[in-house]
Parts: structure tokens; C-alpha cells; sequence
């Protein structure tokens, strides 16, 4: 068997086009939605994502505002961009670019973000409206992955869904989603503290790896014909990205989300999506 590809690339690209319409009718109507980033240090994967955020925007006819600070930069300076993005008009929504350098206290920026601009769903009044089942920005990586299987026609009704990671951006909110009445999956979250990781994986109809620990789910932990989502970063030493799937999982797996290539552009799109859905909201109020 080989796995069928879920091409996040692809489904980005219908995502982009339909919102390019809707961009396009809103303008018409006088709202101009523009995206701000805020960048801070030189992280080569964050500054790679961040370039990619702004090409979608053109795309779609999003105004971009970008805010980038040094490596050094302290809490006070972070925060007074922050502050500034949430009084700038032109920027209906943004996004602080993760993960921020060491030192700096990551939760306190996330919480000063003015959570009607939160493009990101991350600000904790956010995740809270997620957690009450109230409407609120997605985060953008479990949203693409959700939106994912669906293009696919994946089944998530009923379906057993292994999350493996427990970070902010995807393992901590997808779980919450999967479980909601519309998804109605049933969920094992698991991490890299996990005892016997395998056992829990062979179960899984599907498998979101997002531990970004290289190669951590191998073609014997799979279940024949199940959906494998590789969403882990880690690099190599050459700065090539290796995912936490082996390659061999797609002699095993029915179906495979690559990374590159699969969650990664779906992230950008669902960030597009939500900065969309806020102006319209706006236009609508
Ligand atoms: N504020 C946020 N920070 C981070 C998030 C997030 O959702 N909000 N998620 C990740 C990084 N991320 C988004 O910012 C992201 C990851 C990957 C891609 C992407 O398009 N990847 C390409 C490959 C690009 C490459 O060659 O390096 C792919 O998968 O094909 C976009 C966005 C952590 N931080």
C-alpha cells in the first residue's frame, strides 16, 4: 500500500482564492483588512514562515504591517509593539511570531494582545471562548488540520484521533476541537513523556504527530489504512526540515499528510481565514 497524499499545498490554494473573492468584497465596501507580524530575533524557520504570511496577504489583497525586532530585544520593546498594533487601525488583526527568544516571558505578550485583533486564537480569553464552545478565532495549525481531513473526506465522526505534542499552537487546543459535537472524534492526547507511545499510536485511526521529535512515529506503530499527519518540526544539520513520520509510514498509512508540504501552508491559510472572518464581523457590526 502507499498512502494517498493530502496535499496542504493544494487545499491552501483553493482556501486563498475563495478568501481572495471575499477580500475583494469587502474592500468594495470600504474595509481594508491588514495582518500584522511581529518577528523578534533571527530564527530561520519563524522569518521563513513570517515571508510566507506576507506573500499570502498580497495574494489575497490583504494589507501586511511588519514589526521586527532583534534577538536582543527586551520584554518592555516586545510589549511596546504589542501595544502599538493594538491601537494601529490598519492592522484588524495580528500575530506574534513563536517562538520568542529565551528570557522573554512568552504567555505575558500573548495576554496583552488586544484579543478582538488575535489572528492567531491564542490570546488566553480566546482559547477560553474555545474551551466554553463559544465563537472565537481558531488556532490557526489545528484549524488546518481539521480542514484538512475534511477536503479529504476523512472520517472524524467516531473516529479514535492519537495527538502526540502538548504544545501552544497545536497540541493543547486540537484535542478541544476534535472533540467538539461538529468533529465528535474521541481523543488520546499523548507527549514525549508518554509510556509506551507505540501502543497507544497502533490504535489510532488517525495520528497527528506534532511532538517535533524527528522520526518519533515509525510504520510499526501505524495501524494499516490509518491517516498519519506529520506536523513536527526539527531541522537538520543542513537546515532541512525532518518530520516527526518516518518516510516508510507511507508503505502502512491510508492516507498522509507530508511535511513539507501538508499542515504547514494549511496553518497560513487558516490564518488568512481568520483574519477575514474578523473584518467581515467588523463590516457586519
Ligand atoms: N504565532 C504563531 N507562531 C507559530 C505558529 C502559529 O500558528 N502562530 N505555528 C508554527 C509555525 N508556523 C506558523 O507560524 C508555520 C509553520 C510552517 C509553515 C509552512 O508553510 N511550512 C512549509 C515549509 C516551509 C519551509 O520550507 O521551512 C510546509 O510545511 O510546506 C507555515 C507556518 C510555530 N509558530
Amino acid at each position: 500500500m502507499t498512502a494517498q497524499i493530502l496535499d496542504g499545498k493544494a487545499t491552501a490554494a483553493e482556501i486563498k482564492s475563495e478568501l481572495a473573492a471575499r477580500v475583494a468584497a469587502l474592500k468594495a465596501r470600504g474595509f481594508r483588512p491588514g495582518l500584522g507580524t511581529v518577528l523578534v530575533g533571527d530564527d530561520v524557520g519563524s522569518r521563513k514562515y513570517v515571508a510566507g504570511k506576507h506573500r499570502d496577504c498580497a495574494e489575497v489583497g490583504i494589507a501586511s504591517l511588519q514589526r521586527e525586532l532583534p534577538e536582543t530585544a527586551t520584554q518592555e520593546e516586545i510589549e511596546a509593539v504589542v501595544r502599538e498594533l493594538n491601537e494601529n487601525p490598519e492592522c484588524t488583526g495580528y500575530i506574534v511570531q513563536l517562538p520568542l527568544p529565551k528570557g522573554i516571558d512568552e504567555n505575558r505578550v500573548l495576554e496583552l494582545i488586544d484579543p478582538a485583533k488575535d489572528a492567531d486564537g491564542l490570546h488566553p480569553t480566546n482559547l477560553g471562548r474555545l474551551v466554553l464552545n463559544e465563537p472565537a478565532p481558531l488556532p490557526c495549525t489545528p484549524n488546518g488540520v481539521i480542514r484538512l481531513l475534511r477536503r479529504y473526506e476523512v472520517e472524524l465522526n467516531g473516529a479514535h484521533v492519537v495527538v502526540v505534542g502538548r504544545g501552544t499552537t497545536i497540541g493543547r487546543s486540537l484535542p478541544l476541537m476534535l472533540t467538539r459535537r461538529s468533529e465528535n472524534s474521541t481523543v488520546t492526547q499523548c507527549h514525549t513523556g508518554t509510556r509506551d507511545l507505540s501502543s497507544h499510536l497502533r490504535q489510532a485511526d488517525i495520528i497527528v504527530a506534532a511532538a517535533g521529535s524527528a522520526h518519533l512515529v515509525r510504520p510499526e506503530d501505524v495501524k494499516p489504512g490509518a491517516a498519519v499527519l506529520d506536523v513536527g518540526v526539527s531541522r537538520d544539520g543542513n537546515g532541512k526540515i525532518v518530520g516527526d513520520v518516518h518516510p516508510d509510514v507511507a508503505q502502512v498509512a491510508g492516507r498522509l499528510s507530508p511535511n513539507p508540504g501538508g499542515v504547514g501552508p494549511m496553518t497560513r491559510a487558516m490564518l488568512l481565514v481568520n483574519v477575514v472572518e474578523a473584518a467581515e464581523q467588523a463590516a457586519a457590526d
